[in-house]
């Protein structure tokens, strides 16, 4: 596969975990190989969403400011600059507009969420899964629908948006890995959540008069199905450590995970940048780390575990698991 005609890099298969991106020819230390100019689907948390551009995802405390104020209350989002605002309305996000404003009604004035909480099914497999999207749940009229729900259902309705504006990128948001049995399986609840959401973001479109060529609720499933396991948190650019949304990069989700890693991402703005850690030979695997590499390999694996579902097979893990036994 061509990771977007960038020469030093190409996609091939791996013997441990699906595909990977490999070194195509010697990459120098502190080579920029390789950058995603931004994300497929995205979400600001609503906490942080007077502190960081809707744009260019300036972090307003890493200029020296509380908040950004220039705003567009009625989609909930803010700006860094007036520039900023207009790319944000000019380009193809008019129909996200009206979605996003729909949804802002809906959610503040709790005028649809859902009711309780309804067990999962006894197994979950994929035909119960696919049993479960068959017959979604109704949204019920002032009912309310949490914060954490309302951030996953904007990102899913970025996603649909991103989808009816460049129908021809879909393929490249659905050749990410498909985490739905795996992530279900640990999470059970979540099917319910993934249902309402996938039933709100439908609605709002339905509300905005916006009309789409493909399944809204199909493409809610495909999209939440990609979600966990290939997202990246979105970080202040100072130290990294603040995380105030989440957003899907295509091609940059094809980086398997390794403990000692030898490239790290950056991002710079909307894009993500991928830069060696170290000299890296033709045929090398390029890998960034997921986790906390210093943490003990307990830790590294249980956070692996949870968050991406898979038993680290990188060569530090290999050795420490021997160590401990
Ligand atoms: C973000 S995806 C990376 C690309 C993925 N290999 C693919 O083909 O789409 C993360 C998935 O890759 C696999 N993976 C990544 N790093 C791994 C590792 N160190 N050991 C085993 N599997 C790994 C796991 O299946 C994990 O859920």
């Amino acid at each position: 596969m061509d990771l977007l005609g960038f020469p030093l890099v190409e996609v091939r298969p791996t013997p441990y975990g699906g595909r990977g991106v490999f070194a195509a020819s010697p990459i120098p230390k502190n080579t920029v190989f390789f950058s995603c100019p931004g994300p497929y689907a995205f979400v600001i948390d609503r906490a942080f969403r007077k502190e960081v551009c809707s744009q260019c995802f300036a972090y307003a405390f890493d200029a020296g400011r509380r908040t950004w104020n220039i705003k567009h209350d009625a989609a909930g989002a803010c700006f860094c600059s007036d520039e900023c605002k207009t790319a944000w309305m000019a380009t193809d996000r008019i129909a996200g507009e009206k979605v996003f404003k729909v949804m802002e009604t809906l959610f503040k004035g709790k005028r649809l969420g859902r009711e309780g909480f309804l067990p999962p099914p006894a197994e979950i497999s994929l035909e119960s899964i696919n049993e479960a999207w068959r017959h979604p749940p109704a949204l019920h009229k002032f009912a309310p629908m949490s914060e954490l729900e309302h951030d996953s259902a904007r990102f899913i309705a970025s996603g649909v948006i991103q989808r009816a504006n460049n129908p021809d990128s879909w393929p490249d948001l659905l050749q990410l890995q498909d985490n739905e049995l795996l992530f279900t399986q640990l999470h059970p609840e979540m099917l319910e959540s993934h249902l309402y959401i996938g039933v709100f973001v439908a609605e709002a479109l339905r509300i905005a008069g916006i009309v789409v060529d493909f399944d809204v609720l199909a493409t809610a499933r495909c999209l939440l199905a990609r979600d966990y396991g290939n997202v990246f948190g979105l970080y202040e650019e100072k130290d990294d450590t603040e995380m105030f949304g989440f957003a899907i990069y295509t091609t940059a989700s094809l980086f398997n995970h390794d403990c000692t890693p030898n490239i790290k991402k950056t991002r710079d703005g909307r894009a993500l940048a991928f830069r060696t850690l170290r000299d890296v030979a033709a045929g090398e695997e390029l890998c960034i780390s997921y986790v906390e590499e210093t943490d003990s390999w307990e830790k590294r694996q249980a956070r692996l575990q949870e968050w991406w579902f898979f038993s680290c097979q990188c060569a530090k893990c290999h050795r420490d698991e021997a160590a401990a036994k």
